[in-house]
C-alpha cells in the first residue's frame, strides 16, 4: 500500500473518533436536542393521519372539527418543539467548539520550540479559528441526521408500510439508491474538507508571512509579488472548496431527484391501484404526505452523512495540533528531583515566576556539547565545553553562524543537545523543573524582543505583579525613564505590532527591563547586530555593566564597547570554544579574535 492510501485509510479510520472525542463532554445536552428534535418530528408524523382522518369524514359528506383541531395543534406543537431541539444542538455546538479552541489554545503556547519551528504559525491559526468553526457548522446537522433522522425514517417507513406495502416497496428501492450514492460520494466529501482546510491553513501561513514582514515588503516593493502569492494560496483553497462543493452538491441533487422520481412512480402505481380499488384515495393522498415527509428526512441523512467527513476532516486536523510534542513546565525530572528553592531562586512569588528576595548570581557551563538542530541537518556545536562562574560579563564572539545565539537556546532548553551537558549550578538543566528554570533566566532575544500592545503590557510581561516602583527602577536601569516621561500616555503607551512605534534601541532596552523586571540570576542578552548611536549604546554598555555587577550576564556581543568591559570573553568558531580570556589576553594570544576586534566588533558587527 502506497504511504498516500495508508495515510487515507488512516484518516478515515481516525477521523471519526477525533470527532466523538470532542462531542462526549456534550452528550448529555446533544441528547436532550435530538430527543425534542425527534419529539417535534414525531408529531409531525400523525400529521398525515390526521389529514386521512379529515378526507375521509369529508368524503362522508361531513367535516368534523376534533381532526382539524388535532391537526392545527400537531403542526404548531410539533414545529416549536424542533426548534426548541434545534436550539439546544446550537448550543451544544457552540460549547463543543469553545473547548476544542480552549483545548487547542491551552497546548499551542507549550508546544516546542522545534515543533513549532516545523509548523507554520498561520496554519496553526487557522486550525484554531477555522477548523473549530467547520466544527461548530457540522455538529448539529450529523447528530441530529444520525439519530432523528434514522429514526423518523425508519417509523416514517413503517407507518407507510401499514398504510401500503406494495407502495411502500417502490421507497424502500429509492432508499436503497441512494444509500448506494452516500456510500459513494461521502468519503470523497470528506477528503475533499480535508484538502479545502489543508489550503486554507496555508492560505493562513501566506498571510502571516506577509503581514509579519509588512514593512520589508513594502521596502522592498513586493506587494504584487506578496498579493499574488496569496492570490495563489487563495485560489488553491477555492479550487479545492469547489471539489467539496460539488460532491456534496451530487449527493443533495441525487438524493432530490430520486425522490421526485419516487413520488412520480408512487403517483403512477398508486393511481393504478386506486382505480383497481386495491387502496382508497385517502391512502394514497396520506401515503403521498409520509413521502413528502420523508423526502426531507433522506435528504438530511444525506446531508449529515457530508456533514460527518466535514466534521471528522477537521476534528482530525485539530487532532494533529493535539499530538504535537509540548513542554512539561513542572517537574519533569527523572528522578522527579527538584532543585532546592533555596539553592536556585531563592523562592518564587506564586504564579510570577518572580523571586521574593534578591537572587544569587548563577554559574553556568557546558561540557562537551554536541548538538544539531536537527537530524541531517549540520552539526551547529562540536564538544563545546566552557565554564562562567556566578556574576560578571562574559561575551561570546565568533563569525556568524558559529553557534553563539544556539548557545543560548539550550540553556533555556528550547532544544537539548545530542551529546554532553549544559549546567546550571552545577545541575545539568534537563534536571531542572522547566518553570524554576526560566524564571532563573532572563532573555533578551536579537530580534523581536516587544509584542503589540502598552508599555506596561510589555514589561510586565512575565511578572505581573511588578509594582510601580520597580516598573519606574527597571525603567531607570535601562535609561528609558526619561522617554516614558516624554510620552503623553506614559507606561499606557500603545507601542504597536512588534513595537513598531519605538525605536531599535528603545525595543532592546524595553525587552532588557523586562527580563530584569523577573529578577533573574542569569541574564542571556543576544546583543542587537545593528548600529546605535552613541548615546544609546552608552546607555546600554552602562545598564549591562551595572546588571552584571548583581547577577551573571551572558551577552553574544556584536560591538568593541561591550566587549572590551567583558570579564572573560568566549572566542566561538565553527561550533567550537577556541579561545577564553579577557580583551587585553585576547589581543595578545589568539589571531582571529585580533581580527573579530578589528574589523567586525569594532563596526558594531
Ligand atoms: N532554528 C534553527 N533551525 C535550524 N538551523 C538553525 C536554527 N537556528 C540557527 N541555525 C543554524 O545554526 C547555525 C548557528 O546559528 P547561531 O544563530 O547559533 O549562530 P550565531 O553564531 O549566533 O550567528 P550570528 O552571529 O549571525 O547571530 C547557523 O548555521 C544557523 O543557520
Amino acid at each position: 500500500m502506497s504511504s498516500a492510501s495508508s495515510r487515507w485509510s488512516e484518516f478515515v479510520t481516525s477521523a471519526p473518533r477525533s470527532l466523538f472525542g470532542h462531542l462526549r463532554p456534550q452528550r448529555g445536552r446533544l441528547a436532550a436536542g435530538v430527543l425534542l428534535c425527534l419529539l417535534g418530528s414525531v408529531m409531525g408524523l400523525a400529521q398525515p393521519l390526521a389529514a386521512k382522518r379529515v378526507m375521509d369524514d369529508m368524503g362522508r359528506g361531513g367535516l368534523a372539527y376534533g381532526p382539524v383541531i388535532t391537526l392545527s395543534v400537531l403542526v404548531v406543537a410539533g414545529g416549536c418543539i424542533a426548534g426548541l431541539g434545534h436550539y439546544v444542538l446550537d448550543r451544544s455546538a457552540e460549547s463543543v467548539v469553545c473547548t476544542a479552541r480552549r483545548r487547542l489554545i491551552d497546548r499551542l503556547l507549550v508546544l516546542r520550540v522545534p515543533v513549532v519551528e516545523r509548523t507554520e504559525p498561520g496554519d496553526l491559526i487557522s486550525r484554531v479559528t477555522s477548523d473549530t468553526a467547520l466544527l461548530r457548522q457540522s455538529v448539529p446537522q450529523a447528530v441530529s441526521a444520525a439519530v432523528t433522522g434514522t429514526l423518523i425514517t425508519l417509523a416514517t417507513v413503517v407507518m407507510m408500510g401499514l398504510l401500503d406495502a406494495v407502495l411502500l416497496g417502490v421507497t424502500l428501492g429509492v432508499i436503497a439508491f441512494t444509500g448506494i450514492v452516500v456510500a459513494v460520494v461521502a468519503p470523497r466529501i470528506g477528503r475533499a474538507t480535508r484538502q479545502t482546510q489543508e489550503a486554507v491553513g496555508r492560505m493562513g501561513a501566506a498571510l502571516e508571512r506577509a503581514l509579519g514582514a509588512f514593512r520589508t515588503i513594502k521596502a522592498s516593493g513586493a506587494e504584487r509579488q506578496e498579493t499574488r502569492a496569496l492570490y495563489r494560496a487563495v485560489e488553491r483553497a477555492r479550487r479545492t472548496g469547489v471539489r467539496a462543493a460539488a460532491w456534496d452538491s451530487l449527493s443533495a441533487t441525487l438524493s432530490a431527484v430520486v425522490v421526485q422520481v419516487c413520488f412520480l412512480v408512487v403517483l403512477g402505481v398508486g393511481g393504478a391501484r386506486v382505480t383497481s380499488g386495491a387502496i382508497g384515495v385517502s391512502t394514497l393522498v396520506a401515503f403521498l404526505l409520509y413521502l413528502f415527509a420523508l423526502a426531507p428526512r433522506i435528504g438530511q441523512l444525506v446531508e449529515g452523512v457530508a456533514q460527518f467527513q466535514i466534521g471528522s476532516a477537521a476534528a482530525a486536523r485539530i487532532r494533529e495540533v493535539e499530538d504535537l510534542e509540548i513542554e512539561l513546565l513542572e517537574d519533569q525530572s527523572p528522578e522527579g528531583e527538584t532543585p532546592d528553592a533555596g539553592d536556585t531562586l531563592h523562592g518564587t512569588a506564586g504564579g510570577t515566576g518572580r523571586p521574593r528576595a534578591d537572587p544569587l548570581p548563577a554559574r553556568v557551563a557546558f561540557r562537551d556539547v554536541r548538538f544539531a538542530y536537527r537530524p541531517g541537518l549540520p552539526q551547529v556545536h562540536h564538544r563545546v565545553s566552557f565554564t562562567v562562574p556566578g556574576g560578571g560579563l562574559t561575551a561570546f564572539v565568533g563569525p556568524s553562524g558559529t553557534g553563539k545565539t544556539t548557545v543560548f537556546s539550550l540553556i533555556e532548553r528550547f532544544y537539548d543537545p545530542d551529546a554532553g551537558h549544559v549546567l546550571l549550578d552545577d545541575k545539568d538543566v534537563r534536571q531542572w523543573p522547566l518553570a524554576e528554570l526560566r524564571a532563573a533566566i532572563g532573555y533578551v532575544e536579537q530580534d523581536t524582543p516587544v509584542l503589540a500592545g502598552t508599555l506596561r503590557e510589555n514589561l510586565t510581561l512575565g511578572s505581573v505583579n511588578a509594582t510601580e516602583e520597580e516598573l519606574r527602577h527597571a525603567l531607570r536601569l535601562v535609561r528609558l525613564d526619561a522617554v516614558t516621561d516624554r510620552l503623553p500616555r506614559g507606561l499606557d503607551t500603545d507601542v504597536g505590532h512588534r513595537g513598531s512605534r519605538l525605536s531599535g534601541g528603545e525595543r532592546q532596552r524595553v525587552a532588557i527591563a523586562r527580563a530584569l523586571l523577573r529578577r533573574p540570576r542569569l541574564l542571556l542578552l543576544d546583543e542587537a547586530t545593528s548600529q546605535l548611536d552613541a548615546a544609546n549604546e552608552a546607555a546600554l554598555r552602562d545598564t549591562i555593566t551595572d546588571v552584571a555587577g548583581r547577577i551573571t550576564v551572558l551577552v553574544v556581543a556584536h560591538r568593541l564597547s561591550t566587549v572590551s568591559t567583558a570579564d572573560r570573553i568566549v572566542v566561538m568558531d565553527a561550533g567550537r570554544v577556541r579561545a577564553v580570556g579577557t580583551h587585553a589576553e585576547l589581543l595578545e594570544a589568539d589571531a582571529l579574535y585580533r581580527e573579530l576586534a578589528t574589523t567586525q566588533l569594532l563596526n558594531g558587527r
